[in-house]
């Protein structure tokens, strides 16, 4: 009995906001983030690697999703708002049970996930953002595991399923040639394309915001060369607002 408690037990990082969502379809909507600890993958730029590396473990609180949403309906006053699943990955873990809870009290959610790992829970979810991750980032991409996510996103019988999006980092031109890739497999999919933070924490002393926009520059007439007209390009708002901040 004690044991199945623990099972649902969540590895957390860290649970901040509300502040803005800075990336993707949701830009600047406002939003509590619940971040997992633990990670199938290990991009190369990762701007989160103290939610992925297990050498991080021992910052990670195991927390049931009571707990968490306590903590949420702290942090947002009691005012239900958008809670923001990301991590490391959050498909990895249990999290029908907070979903659950969370929508009873009015809350939503959106996920944050690189499409390797799919649970039948994600067709509970509001939104879905699937971010497959391009040649720059070292790991291998998996189409099948992918289409998985999708599957699994459309399989609920109960509502009519999350609303589901595309959100690609782009880095250089073999990036963008992904990107055009993944477009075209899913045309009837929204797809966001993110400028790269090539100065994440383990990468440098200080964030370089002018790269990084002249890389959303670069990206957006890269786009409008091609005549690519269904996308939308973006940067991380939150990083040119506070840089390799942690907790915003
Ligand atoms: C930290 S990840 C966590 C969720 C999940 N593991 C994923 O990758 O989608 C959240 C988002 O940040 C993006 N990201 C991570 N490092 C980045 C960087 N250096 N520059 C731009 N975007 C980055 C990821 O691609 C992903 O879209
Ligand atoms: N403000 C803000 N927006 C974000 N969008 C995605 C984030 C993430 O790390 O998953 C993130 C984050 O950490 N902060
Ligand atoms: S999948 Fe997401 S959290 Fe995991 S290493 Fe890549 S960017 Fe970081
Ligand atoms: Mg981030």
């Amino acid at each position: 009995m004690k044991q199945a408690a623990a099972a649902r037990l969540i590895p957390i990082s860290e649970i901040f906001g509300p502040t803005i969502q800075g990336e993707g379809a949701l830009i600047g909507r406002p939003t509590v983030f619940v971040r997992t600890g633990g990670c199938d993958y290990r991009c190369s730029w990762c701007d989160t690697l103290y939610a992925v590396l297990p050498q991080y473990r021992d910052e990670w609180q195991p927390m049931s999703s009571e707990a968490i949403l306590t903590r949420v309906q702290h942090l947002s006053g009691g005012h239900p708002l958008l809670v923001t699943l990301s991590g490391g990955n959050p498909a990895m873990q249990p999290l029908a049970p907070l979903l659950e809870q969370g929508h009873a009290q009015g809350y939503t959610f959106a996920l944050e996930t690189q499409g390797s790992i799919a649970q039948p829970w994600f067709a509970d979810l509001e939104v879905l953002t699937l971010s497959p991750k391009p040649p720059s980032s070292g790991q291998e991409m998996r189409w099948e595991r992918l289409e998985r996510c999708l599957t699994a996103a459309c399989a609920g019988s109960g509502n009519a399923g999350p609303q589901i999006c595309l959100k690609i980092v782009v880095f250089d031109e073999a990036d963008y040639t992904y990107a055009r890739e993944v477009a075209a497999r899913y045309p009837e999919l929204p797809l966001y394309l993110q400028a790269g933070n090539h100065t994440p924490p383990h990468l440098a002393q200080e964030i370089d915001t002018a790269g990084i926009l002249s890389r959303l520059q670069w990206l957006m007439e890269r786009v409008m060369a091609d005549q690519w007209y269904e996308v939308r390009v973006l940067p991380q708002l939150h990083t040119l607002l506070w840089g390799n901040r942690r907790g915003v």
